[in-house]
């Protein structure tokens, strides 16, 4: 890490990982991307990179902006390391082979066959809640609608998920500076550890799940016993926290936009478009880290190798220069694909399919039950040093 910035890039003081910067991260944003393409942020020795044209070109150059560094302010193979490395910090080759095992396993297809058995509890869920007709958005359906579809798409026991939540908390936190937060998280951080990887050996694993299925490719030669445990404890580190995350957000701005929700309601075949706008607008996956391998310039700016780069993909999806009418509005009718809440190029999320099954479902199930959707009461947003989501999303519902 250099002392000081090239002559050509400008510093600011902020600090994204500040409590008043997580709980209202928008401001900072804007004033990131107002700063230029990209700014050297003191207080943590990093290079901040918050327009969609400069996010999108180091997303999609893994060669000059690689993985195998860490998505943390620190480089993993320098520092000590929580965990042994996952596919989301390795380069190719080595990303190629673990990628081509993810792919072959979990793809449309594959999760079209998941639609039967997802649909049943969104409807359980749906129906219990309209009923009520006041609930929590986070607690009562977010936290639980994930929770009783994907551990049995991966083939897990019971016995154990309940540290799901907890171990993606730490994986994403750690994707932050070593601070308060992040302490919080890795409270119990041995236990939630020790059950996730029990979770991760094929004897725990059913014959049907995902699971099952990575490990078939041990068995024909395409991975190793520890990539294959690796991948497994990627599905379980990935696959929960952020689909809660984007269920709470999608219903977050459906419940703040009456007009959206109408439109839903009206068509809720429009689900898919609720989401993705709502993953633009208030991305799960706010912010991460890649390392140059190389001395380079990036919108114009020059940046040494084996440097820290803070990519906000929050910030990038509201650059007003990628969606310029009013980015920071939620829109049902705006284009919103081409949002980089996924990620974009090589280390694209792979379990994307599944958490867009999970919401579309959820949604759909609300939509045919719901009228009107309102807030009863604030968000409460979550204190983490990399997602966007809420504790509590209170809303009413009046129904159909
Ligand atoms: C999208 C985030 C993500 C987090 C962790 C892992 C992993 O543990 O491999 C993969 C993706």
């Amino acid at each position: 890490m250099t002392l000081s910035p090239t002559a050509d890039v400008t510093s600011l003081p902020d600090d994204p990982f500040s409590v008043a910067n997580i709980v209202d991260p928008y401001p900072m944003l804007t004033r990131l991307r107002e700063n230029g393409p990209v700014t050297w942020l003191e207080k943590y020795g990093v290079y901040a990179v918050a327009g969609f044209e400069e996010v999108y070109e180091v997303l999609t150059d893994f060669e000059t902006y690689c993985s195998s560094g860490g998505l943390g302010p620190h480089d993993i193979r320098k520092d000590e390391a929580w965990r042994p490395p996952s596919i989301l910090e390795s380069d190719p080759p080595t990303h190629t082979v673990m990628r081509r095992a993810l792919t072959g396993v979990i793809n449309p297809s594959t999760v079209r066959a998941l639609r039967e058995s997802f649909t049943p509890p969104a409807e359980e869920l749906a129906d219990e809640l309209v009923a009520r007709g006041e609930f929590d958005v986070v607690k009562d359906l977010a936290e639980k609608y994930p929770l009783r579809v994907f551990p049995d798409a991966v083939g897990i026991p019971e016995d154990g998920r309940e540290h799901l939540l907890p171990y993606g908390n730490m994986v994403f936190n750690a994707f932050g500076p070593k601070n308060e937060i992040r302490d919080r998280a890795f409270a119990n951080a041995d236990e939630h550890s020790a059950a996730i990887m029990r979770n991760c050996a094929r004897e725990n694993l059913d014959d049907t799940g995902f699971g099952a299925r990575i490990w078939d490719r041990v068995h024909d030669g395409l991975l190793t016993p520890e990539q294959a445990t690796l991948l497994v404890r990627a599905l379980l580190s990935a696959g929960v926290d952020t689909t809660v995350f984007g269920i709470g957000n999608t219903l977050k701005c459906l419940s703040q936009s009456p007009k959206a929700w109408a439109t839903l309601h009206d068509n809720p075949a429009l689900a898919k478009f609720a989401v993705d706008e709502a993953l633009r607008l208030e991305s799960p996956f706010q912010k991460f880290h890649r390392t140059t391998t190389a001395a380079g310039t990036l919108g114009g700016v020059d940046i040494p190798a084996e440097e820290k780069i803070l990519l906000f993909t929050g910030a990038a999806n509201r650059d007003p220069r990628q969606w310029p009418d009013n980015a920071d509005v939620y829109d049902i009718e705006r284009q919103a694909s081409g949002h980089v809440a996924f990620g974009m190029g090589l280390h694209q999320c792979v379990g994307q399919p599944i958490a867009r099954l999970e919401m579309e479902l959820v949604l759909k199930a609300l939509a045919t039950r719901v009228e009107r959707i309102e807030p009863a009461g604030e968000p409460v947003p979550i204190v983490h040093n990399s997602l966007r989501g809420f504790e509590s999303v209170p809303v009413k519902v009046t129904p159909r």
